[in-house]
């Protein structure tokens, strides 16, 4: 997979050098490209944003310069995505249909945004998302991009040494909330271990493990619940 960021901070995505989106990147599994905007500025000031029209505080990001950028990088099979509080939430869901995309491109906005005439402009010649983190407001894009790259990279065949382990995470196996996890010592400042994970008893400790995941989802995130089927489980299962 081939993903490509845009962006005024090149140094922003450094973090992804390291560990696991990192070694992908070494091996050749992920093929990602960090850009500066500044690249395809055409003053000496390299110039990306101007005041916007209609006025009111902060500055736009220009769609020439934009236009410029996303010309170069896109190609025919390319995914747009663009960062933004307006955006559709990014979930498991989405991370796990974008690790089977051939390309992805990060388009990082900074101050009020990027000129919507560029999200315009390519949603007409090429697949665009606008996708949002959740219902706060970050300086930039670049943060979102991290997230999305790494929660997209790890699923790549290949990345995660363990593939077993992807399958029963949060918002992983039936899109439950993951179960609580135990190492050494069984007792810890009073602490104990539940006794059925020390049991060796595989098909309790499978049981004990959903049943948590179960009772945590109903706590933490009902909504999560209305996506499973009703004959799954019986709700007074929950009953604590
Ligand atoms: N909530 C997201 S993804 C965002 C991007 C820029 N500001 O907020």
């Amino acid at each position: 997979m081939r993903i490509d960021v845009v962006t005024i901070f090149p140094e922003y995505l450094a973090p992804l050098e390291l560990s696991l989106v990192g070694k992908a990147r070494t091996s050749g599994l992920l093929d990602l490209r960090v850009h500066d905007l500044r690249t395809w500025t055409d003053d000496r000031h390299r110039t990306v944003d101007d005041t916007p029209f209609g006025g009111g505080a902060g500055m736009v990001m220009r769609p020439d310069v934009w236009g410029r950028a996303l010309d170069d990088v896109l190609t025919p099979e390319a995914h747009l995505l663009v960062p933004s509080p307006a955006g559709a939430p990014f979930t498991q869901r989405t991370a796990e249909t974008w690790a089977t995309e051939q390309h992805l491109v990060l388009a990082c906005g900074r101050y009020e945004g990027i000129d919507s005439r560029v999200v315009e402009h390519y949603a007409a010649r090429t697949r665009v998302t606008e996708v949002s983190l959740g219902d706060y407001v970050l300086n930039g894009g670049e943060v979102a991009a991290l997230v999305v790259v790494e929660a997209v990279a790890r699923l790549l065949p290949g990345v995660v040494g363990n593939p077993a382990s992807l399958v029963e995470e949060s918002h992983g196996a039936a899109g439950l909330l993951e179960y609580p996890v135990y190492t050494k010592p069984p007792s810890w400042q009073g602490h104990d271990v539940p006794e059925v994970l020390l049991s060796g008893h595989h098909a309790r400790i499978a049981r004990w493990r959903r049943d948590e995941a179960l009772r945590r989802t109903a706590a933490r995130r009902p909504d999560l619940l209305e996506a499973l089927d009703a004959g799954e489980w019986d709700r007074h299962d929950l009953e604590v």
